[in-house]
């Protein structure tokens, strides 16, 4: 790696100790961004890099609030505002025991060049709260939201910051948090929030859009080499929002899924899920995977721990959480004859599981471009909220589909104009960095 990139590589590192996730994705953007810096020394110059790695801003803050045994409990609230270059700050928020501002980090820097690659104008954040949800009564959810968007809405807005869905935030969460920001504003400003109810202000596909997307993107990785989903046979991981809806566009494109997984254990349905009932487990009964294999019978089990990846498939779709799938799960994958693995999720694959892909000439597609569908969508649903409009699920569907198509273009052109075709982790990362880094030149030492 160039000797500038190394530097301010360990430099990120120690101004940031113990951000493991941080500097993970620091650590990818950094090797696909070598050639750049041979190419582009302005970039360097201009410090662009430097303060790319620097959020713009980092908010943390106390999150009170009352239990149904009425008992009082404290969680901690983040707001990462990492680049606004683009536009206003655009993503998700995270409710999970696991988060502290080093995974909040890792995911707003990559949303930066995820946003730049939609060719849409936002720019990059995210936020979120080690609430763990599980388990908590719909009233706790309500008031733990209501105290969250009470700090939260000093910060966020229609031209500033627009934040949506992740782990453990969907539609309802999106729901009360749109509520107490009104009631704290007096104003209906639809555009704050992404990922709202249909009936006032959300978009038809948004829900569908992450899967859907992904899957658009890995079947158009597959055509690059004379094959499609037709008829391939999906390992999907998780069984929240993308997972299920990475699941029903694989299965519409022709394809079989027969996993999907929670933090228990993962399911394996040989003869193809039954998406219908996954759907009553998971999004409306918020079940366990394992009464999925219970209620399905005809041969579906559940096992216990472990990964879907142990499973042989020839597509990967990791569709959970970072870091699920590991080097060993890598080369399991690939003996198992795996053809195309793509990043549903956020970072699923270790640094050198993703190696060990691009080693075996596995067409992999890194997050920032397989699942920039969702955050694409929301810009639509954004663009309707500006034009007091709303769309027909095919025009948004198909909108979708050419912003993956584009993407998914972008970074075949790209890698092979810095030398490294067929690699779209470097076309992802230069594509999006550069349009970054363009507008901050222009936008001077901001
Ligand atoms: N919702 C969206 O539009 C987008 C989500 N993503 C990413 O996709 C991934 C999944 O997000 P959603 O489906 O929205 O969340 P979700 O809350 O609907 O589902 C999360 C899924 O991951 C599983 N999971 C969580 N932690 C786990 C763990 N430690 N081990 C095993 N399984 C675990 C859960 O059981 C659940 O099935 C995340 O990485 C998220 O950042 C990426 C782009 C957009
Ligand atoms: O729709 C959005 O704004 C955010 C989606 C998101 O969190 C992501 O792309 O990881």
């Amino acid at each position: 790696m160039h000797a500038e990139l190394s530097e301010l590589r360990d430099e990120v590192f120690a101004r940031n100790p113990g951000e493991k996730e941080f500097h993970q994705a620091v650590s990818e953007v950094f090797e696909a961004l070598d050639p750049v810096v041979d190419r582009h020394p302005e970039y360097v110059e201009a410090g662009i890099l430097h303060r790319l790695c620097e959020p713009e801003r980092q908010i943390i803050f106390r999150v009170p609030w009352v239990d149904d045994q009425g008992v009082v409990q404290v969680n901690r609230g983040f707001r990462v505002e990492f680049n606004s270059a683009l536009g206003p700050y655009k993503g998700g928020i995270r409710f999970h025991p696991s988060v502290y501002l080093g995974i909040v980090k890792f995911l707003g820097f990559e949303q930066i060049f995820k946003n730049s690659l939609t060719g849409m104008p936002i720019g990059g954040a995210k936020g979120g709260s080690d609430f763990n949800p599980s388990g908590r009564s719909d009233g706790e959810i309500m008031r733990f939201c209501q105290s969250f968007m009470t700090e939260l809405w000093r910060h966020v807005g229609e031209h500033t910051d627009v934040p949506a869905g992740d782990i453990g935030v969907g539609a309802r969460e999106i729901g009360y948090m749109f509520g107490q920001y009104k009631r704290l504003t007096n104003r209906f400003e639809a555009g704050v929030l992404t990922g709202k109810g249909l009936t006032w202000g959300g978009s038809l596909v948004r829900k569908e859009a992450t899967g859907y997307g992904t899957v658009m993107f890995t079947d158009a990785m597959l055509r690059t080499r004379g094959e499609s989903m037709d008829g391939q046979k999906v390992l999907v991981s998780g069984s929240g929002n993308v997972a299920i809806y990475a699941a029903e566009k694989a299965m519409a494109l022709g394809a079989k899924v027969i996993t999907a997984s929670d933090s228990s254990g993962y399911v394996v349905d040989e003869n193809g899920l039954d998406l219908d009932l996954l759907k009553q487990v998971k999004e409306v009964e918020r079940g366990r995977i394992s009464e999925y294999a219970e209620r399905r019978g005809n041969g579906a089990h559940f096992v216990e721990g472990g990964y879907v990846w142990e499973v042989p498939g020839t597509v990967a779709l990791p569709c959970a959480t970072q870091n699920e799938l590991g080097n060993k799960a890598a080369g399991m994958l690939i003996k198992n004859g795996v053809k195309a693995v793509a990043e549903g999720a956020n970072m699923p694959c270790t640094e050198k599981a993703t190696h060990t892909f691009l080693d075996a000439g596995v067409l992999f597609g890194p997050g920032k471009a397989a699942n920039a569908g969702g955050v694409a969508t929301s810009a639509l649903e954004m663009q309707q909220n500006a034009q007091r409009d709303s769309w027909d699920f095919d025009y948004t569907r198909e909108r979708l589909e050419q912003i993956m198509h584009s993407i998914h273009d972008r970074c075949v052109e790209t890698a092979d104009s810095y030398g490294a075709p067929g690699n779209y982790v470097a076309g992802a990362n230069i594509a999006g960095f550069i349009k970054v880094a363009d507008a901050m030149l222009a936008q001077g030492i901001v």
